[in-house]
Parts: C-alpha cells; structure tokens; sequence
C-alpha cells in the first residue's frame, strides 16, 4: 500500500496536472505500489469535504473510472498544515506512514509505502525540506520535487545536498514530465534500434540540430510563477536540455536509470554555450506585446495581470549551444521555445549535410535530408530529394511521415507509475539538474546583466523578426567556420 502525500494541495499544478495523472494512472488498472491513499494537505483550513470535491473534479477531467478510483475517492482526506513551520512536515509525515490515523493501522510491512510530492514553489520546498530533521524521516520515504530545482547551479547544488541527508539519491524523484512523453522516450527506439540512423549520427553526417517548442499559449493564469522564472527556465533549463541529453547523448548499454542516466549526465557535462565569450552572440530573449492569437485580442505581456514589467522576464528564449565530444565536434544545438506564437511547433529537427558529390546531369537545388521528430503532433517525417515524376533528372522533395502513438498514459501519470514503482528512470538525477543550471547560468548571468537585449515581438507572430538565431549571418558565419576542417 502507498501513501501519496501532496503537499500543495490547494494549488493550481495539484489540480491540473498531478491529480489528473493520478485518477489517469489508477483508471489504467496497472498501478504499482496499490492500493493508493491520497492525503491532501496545504496551509489553508479547508475540510475533507472540500478536498474530495477538488479530487472529484480531477478524476472527472480525466475520465477516469473503475474500483481503484472509487477507492481513492473514499478514503482520501485532507491535513491544514505549515509544511515549512518545525515538525509539521515530520507530523504529517509520521500520521501518513500510520494509514489509519491512530496508530494501529500500519502493520510496517516492507509494501508499505510513503511517497510526499512537493507541489509547491521551489522555495518552499526548499524550506520545507531544511525543515525536515533526518532522524523524523520514515522509513523508505520517497521525495517527488517538481521544477526548478533550485534558482541556479550553486542553489541546486545546494538543495541536493539538502535532500540527501534525508533520503538517498534513487528516492528522489526530480519530476520532469517531458521524460513520460510518448513520443520523447520514443526518440531512444528510434535512434538505438535503427542502424540507418545511429551509423549517421554523428558531426561527420549531422549539420545542426533544433529543438523548437512554439507555443500558441500565454500566460493561462500562471503569472505568480512564470514572471520569476521566464522561459529559459521554464523551458530552456528543463524539459529542452533533457531532449538534448536524448538526442545527443552516446548510446547506453541498457536503458536501466543508472545506464541512461549516466549518459545523459556526461553528455551535458560535455555541453555548453557556442560562444562563451559572446553571449550576444549565441542566445536571444525577446517578450511578447499586444497582439491576436487566433481569434482572441491578447495584451502584452508586460501589462498583464500579476507581472512586474521592471523584471524583464522573456517570453521567448533561444541559445546555440555546442557539445564537446568527438561525436558532435562544431555541431550547433539550437533551443528555442516561446509563448504567445503564432505557429504552435513541437519537434526536434535533426539537418545533414549535403552529399560530398551530386551526380553531374542532375537537375535542380538539393536540399539537406531532414528527420523530424515530433512532441505534439506525435509524428516522425523524414525529408528526402527524390528523382521528380515529371523529369526524371530533377530533383524533387518528398516526405516520409508516419504518426506515433500518444501511449496510452498521459506524460504526468507515465512518471508517476515509476514514482510509485519507486524506478527513478524517468525522474531528473541531481547531478543532471546541476548540469542544467550550469549551461544556461552563463546566460542568466548575460541577460540579467543586460548584456543581450530584450527584444520584442507581437503575439500571435513568428517571434522577434520571424527567424532563428542559426539563420543570422554572424551566427552563421561562426557556425562554418568552426565546423570547417582544421588545418
Ligand atoms: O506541451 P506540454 O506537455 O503542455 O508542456 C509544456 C508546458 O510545460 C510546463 O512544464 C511549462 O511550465 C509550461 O509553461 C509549458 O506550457
């Protein structure tokens, strides 16, 4: 039996995306840990009554249905607790590892199982852990901390160290639920299992890779958070540096979390910024002003509900990075995602260079063979110059494209199966996040430094004037000259 504690009960990520996932995982019958009961708890006096409505709401999003629902529903209950106040998280903690409450109902079997999920802003969690005294720490205790991980690399760093006095590193699971994305995990079969790909998969073949997340939202309500933590680090630092750690990363022997994520880990110790000496140079912030999306007028960001205009938060973040290996010597890895765009566009983009020869008497432009790689719509496109139909000697484009499946569990409720399965494979390890932070620092410190400035762009357009960083001449220049052959 697992005990979910969600701390943060009351707060918009509880009842969006971690109560959906949960109703999601349990109405697929296939849950590790169960039965599940859930405790709710958060500062504010609320009763159970008010808890099990907002539970109720989120098994309703979700559709979900069957025995192991029902159940949750009957037996979750809410605590009003100070998490960050002495012995409150040990208290709640402690009557959590009792499941009845009196002290007479847990039997401390070795299936008994607390897991306490920090759905709360990361200074909270932070205080809340410091306030957790080592020796009030149940036994087998696992710790699920959601984004950012700390503030930047010394404050990560710190907070790592906070957390392994509590519990070891396997039970700490640093959610990131790009990892339980279908299609994301998808990008491990394709490149390992396809000895086409793999063979090429390497600066001898590849030109560039980019990793392009283009929203068509805005803020949906979210100002308190995202005004402090802007789009470098909502996106950027998180969920595209995982996406490059897959893309990029040597193969693993297995895909066990020490394997995978070991590799992960060196090939991010390996990244860093394309220029460090110019940040300029190699990253972009922008934000976006008052424009439509759709058929909707949208303000601009800087007049919105909840957002300090004098802190300068972008709305959109771009930087080329290199990765140090021989694999990808003078390779650029762009990474860009903004809100408020336009075009909504999810995908990786992986360019090869041109053929060393193209027959003489063929006819027309070539063009790079590209690999598409979609996050939302789910597909995979190969694009290719074949023979045209009309003359047979000029060139023409085609696509291959095929659609992969959505999986059958929702990214929050693939990551919380290996939470409750206590399989940390799909969670962040700390010396990843440190890794993280220590790329994009440089940049942090650049832009809050004014040293790259704070471009515009209307919603609903393709961003500050419309293209890449990769497509400036400058940037360009630089790109071809450090991949040219040395001397
Ligand atoms: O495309 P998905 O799965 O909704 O993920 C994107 C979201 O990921 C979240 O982690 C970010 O905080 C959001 O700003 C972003 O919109």
């Amino acid at each position: 039996m697992t005990t979910l504690v969600v701390l943060g009960a009351g707060g918009d990520l509880a009842s969006r995306l971690l109560l959906p996932g949960l109703a999601d995982l349990l109405s697929s019958g296939d849950v590790p840990g169960a039965p599940v009961r859930l405790v709710g708890a958060d500062r504010a006096e609320h009763d159970d009554a008010w808890w099990h409505e907002r539970v109720r709401a989120a098994v309703d999003a979700a559709g979900a249905t069957g025995a192991a629902v029902d159940e949750l529903l009957a037996t979750t209950r809410y605590e009003p607790v100070d998490v960050t106040a002495e012995g409150g998280l040990a208290g709640l903690l402690a009557r959590a590892a009792r499941p009845d409450g009196d002290g007479a109902g847990g039997d401390d079997g070795d299936d008994e199982q607390v897991v306490c999920y920090f759905a709360l802003p990361p200074e909270v969690t932070g205080a809340a852990c410091r306030a957790l005294d080592p020796s009030e720490v149940p036994d087998g205790l696992r710790l699920v901390l959601e984004k950012p991980f700390g503030h930047d690399h010394p404050s990560s760093v710190e907070l790592d160290a906070v957390l392994r006095r509590l519990v070891p590193e396997e039970r700490v699971h640093r959610v990131d639920h790009f990892l339980g994305k279908s299609t994301v995990l998808n990008v491990l079969g394709l490149r390992f299992a396809n000895r086409l790909l793999e063979n090429s998969w390497t600066a001898r073949d590849v030109e560039r890779v980019d990793v392009v997340f283009d929203e068509d939202l805005a803020l949906e309500g979210r100002a308190g958070y995202y005004d402090h933590a802007g789009a470098l680090v909502d996106m950027v630092q998180s969920h595209l540096l995982q996406l490059l750690a897959l893309l990029a990363m040597d193969p693993p022997a297995t895909v066990s979390e020490r394997d995978l994520r070991d590799r992960k880990a060196e090939v991010l110790r390996a990244t860093r910024l394309w220029d460090p000496e110019d940040p300029a140079a190699c990253t972009r912030r922008a934000r976006w002003t008052a424009g439509r999306l759709g058929d909707r007028e949208v303000g601009a960001y800087a007049d919105s509900d909840g957002v300090d205009p004098d802190r300068g938060t972008e709305t959109l973040a771009e930087v080329v990075l290199a990765v140090d290996t021989w694999r990808w010597a003078g390779v650029p890895f762009r990474l860009r995602s903004g809100k408020a765009l336009g075009t909504r566009r999810k995908e990786a983009v992986v360019t090869f260079r041109h053929v060393p020869h193209l027959p003489t008497g063929l006819l027309g432009t070539p063009s790079p063979t590209r690999l598409r790689i979609g996050f939302g719509p789910d597909d995979l496109t190969l694009e290719l110059d074949v023979n045209g139909e009309d003359d047979a000697f000029t060139l023409e484009r085609t696509s291959l494209t095929t659609q992969l499946s959505p999986g059958s569990l929702s990214a929050y409720a693939q990551v919380l199966h290996g939470v409750l399965a206590g399989d940390p494979t799909l969670s962040v390890r700390g010396d990843i996040a440190e890794e993280c932070w220590r790329v994009v620092d440089p940049v942090l410190a650049a832009w809050r430094g004014g040293r790259v400035p704070l471009e515009e762009y209307p919603a609903g357009s393709g961003g500050p004037r419309g293209t890449g960083l990769l497509e400036d001449v400058d940037v360009l220049e630089a790109v071809e000259d450090a991949a040219a052959p040395r001397p």
